[in-house]
């Protein structure tokens, strides 16, 4: 691990001189609790790029609030520091609208995107669920809303099986700072305005995965968020919630490396 002089926690992994793919995790999570079993499946093949987003993990509160541009900046500053020019950007969730604020904001930076159970217009019902879970993250920080995320993120059969996996994703959530968390939480109810029917037209070869039992990144989301970006592919992936990718990683980097190593480079 390493810090970079804006006080971001990253890792860098694989052949020097590869294309760049760079990870971006979720709300309330890290780059190794997100990407531990993916980056160095990647890193075969990529030089991979893994960070802690703002006041996430290891890497310092954003110095005053937050949005999906600070957040975007925060990746190219990173990139800047490490002399990275161009990566394929692979988020999750809240990372895959940071990925999307990035493509539109710095698109000659962006070789890429993967865009994964990133949520997107919501209706009425829904976007006011995700809202009322920022304000219960406001009173009371991640532990008010982590039992109903832990049901929602994995399947049932998980929870049975991987009781220790589930712990270990609820201790990494409740490590959050409350005041940090509750601000992301925020940004993941109202940030997705401004990805509806982008105002700068995204271009980049696009892949869009979610998971079939996603409730809050929905397989028709992720078909909309295709449709608004030309030539984007869309892989729905069976049987799992929304953080498919801790509980089958296979599934997901398989599509991805696919997918990266036509267009990455
Ligand atoms: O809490 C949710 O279900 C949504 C979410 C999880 C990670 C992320 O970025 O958003």
């Amino acid at each position: 691990m390493a810090v970079s002089v804006g006080g971001t926690a990253f890792d860098l992994s694989g052949p020097e001189g590869a294309p760049v793919v760079a990870l971006i995790h979720g709300l309330g999570l890290t780059r190794q609790s997100t990407w531990g079993d993916i980056a160095p499946v990647l890193a075969q093949r990529f030089r991979v790029l893994s960070y802690d987003l703002c006041g996430h993990g290891q890497s310092a509160l954003p110095a005053d609030g937050s949005d999906l541009t600070v957040l975007s900046e925060q990746l190219i500053a990173l990139m800047d520091e490490l002399g990275i020019g161009q990566a394929a950007l692979v988020g999750f969730s809240l990372g895959g609208m940071i990925n999307r604020r990035c493509a539109m904001d710095h698109a000659a930076r962006v070789s890429a995107l993967v865009v994964l159970n990133s949520p997107h217009e919501r209706g009425l019902a829904l976007q006011q669920q995700v809202e009322a879970a920022a304000r219960d993250a406001g009173a009371g920080g991640p532990e008010a809303t982590i039992d109903a995320a832990l049901a929602r993120w994995f399947t049932a059969d998980f929870h049975r099986d991987h009781p220790d996996a589930v712990a270990d994703i609820r201790r990494v959530v409740l490590a959050n700072d409350p005041a940090n968390y509750a601000l992301h939480r925020r940004v993941l109810a109202e940030g997705v305005s401004e990805l509806i029917r982008p105002k700068v037209a995204i271009s980049h070869p696009t892949l869009v995965m979610t998971s079939e039992l996603d409730t809050g990144s929905t397989p028709a989301m992720a078909r909309t968020i295709a449709s608004e970006i030309s030539g984007a592919e869309t892989i729905i992936v069976p049987g799992l919630k929304h953080l498919g990718l801790i509980e089958r990683p296979e599934q997901f980097t398989a599509p991805m490396l696919e997918f990266l190593a036509l267009r990455a480079g």
